[in-house]
């Protein structure tokens, strides 16, 4: 079993408004076990997996179970230019429960079908980047016949590790290939901001194997902006939604150096904003998740504000 954390008040402080100038006076509390009905089209549910166990198991730094609340303590504090009928609604966190990260990545997509069935978009705090297995499956059981669903992860890693062992952290999306191997299809998955010093060669092969979208790390550039674009829309076309998760381990250590594996060359925000805006701009966003955040390496909450940072700009141009 996996426990499951009401949404807490107490992640929610900042200045005080009396007219919602901040976020932690927008933001409502709800729970994934009782029926949501969101009153706006525009709905967001923040959802927490306050778990490490698949960067534990993946021989990594412990630290990111305390990830989600992190990421709401800055967010509160933040400005609210939402308009008065958009909603942002805390649904709590999942834990792992006797290290079955297995199961905890099974309730995970239950909690995001249940979201989406509640007419809400989906954005998952992290937490360890096993999370994009519940995460992909919640989202997948939305789609109709034959529609198909894309990955785009900012990564410094593609994450294709096999899972021999278990999942882990460094697996879910050679999970995903495998299964849509088993089915005969092609796994649609984009990777922006790969590291070649962090991916072995087997790695590579695999993502070449399997088609995988991928540029590395010295391509996904504000420099190479034009056909970072070019690769998005080419790589959205051909699909019907878009599923986004951001892995912070893949930006720089300048920007994030609260993450279990850093990357002192990784990639920078400006990029990575641009892309947002045009995934968000072709209307195919399902669900989003930012994750891998370790506030126990955090210097000055740096990595937390940027992560609250990536999610206060989705969430204001969606
Ligand atoms: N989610 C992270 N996965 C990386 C971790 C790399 C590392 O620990 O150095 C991976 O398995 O490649
Ligand atoms: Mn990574
Ligand atoms: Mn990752």
């Amino acid at each position: 079993m996996s426990n499951y954390k009401l949404a807490d008040k107490a992640n929610w402080k900042g200045r005080s408004s009396n007219q919602q100038l901040y976020l932690h006076e927008k933001v409502q509390l709800s729970s994934i076990k009782e029926s949501f009905t969101a009153t706006n089209t525009k709905t967001i549910a923040l959802l927490g997996y306050s778990s490490d166990e698949g960067v534990k198991r993946n021989l990594g730094r412990v630290g990111a179970a305390m990830g989600p609340d992190a990421i709401r303590k800055e967010l509160g504090k933040m400005s609210n230019h939402l308009s008065e009928v958009a909603q942002l609604v805390d649904f709590g966190n999942l834990e792992c429960e006797n290290q079955d990260l297995e199961k905890l990545q099974n309730d995970l997509a239950k909690a995001v079908s249940f979201l989406l069935e509640s007419d809400t978009m989906p954005i998952i705090l992290g937490g360890s980047h096993d999370l994009a297995y519940g995460h992909y499956i919640g989202l997948a059981k939305h789609l109709k016949n034959g529609e198909k669903l894309g990955i785009i992860n900012f990564d410094a890693h593609f994450d294709l590790r096999a899972n021999t062992n278990g999942n882990n952290s460094g697996t879910p999306f050679y999970q995903i290939a495998l299964e849509h191997e088993a089915k005969n299809e092609a796994i649609k998955y984009m990777a922006l901001g790969i590291r070649k010093d962090a991916n072995t060669k087997d790695l590579f092969e695999f993502a070449e194997k399997h088609k995988v979208n991928y540029l590395l790390q010295k391509h996904f550039g504000i420099n190479y902006l034009e056909h970072v674009q070019l690769r998005l829309i080419q790589f959205m076309e051909d699909v019907d939604y878009v599923y986004t998760t951001i892995d912070l381990d893949g930006f720089s250590s300048a920007f994030a150096p609260g993450v279990s594996a850093a990357s002192p060359m990784g990639f920078a925000p400006d990029v990575v904003l641009e892309s947002l805006k045009l995934i968000i701009d072709s209307g195919k966003l399902l669900g989003v998740d930012v994750v891998e955040l370790n506030p126990t390496y955090d210097i000055d909450d740096q990595t937390a504000k940027l992560a609250a940072s990536l999610i206060h700009y989705i969430i204001h141009r969606l």
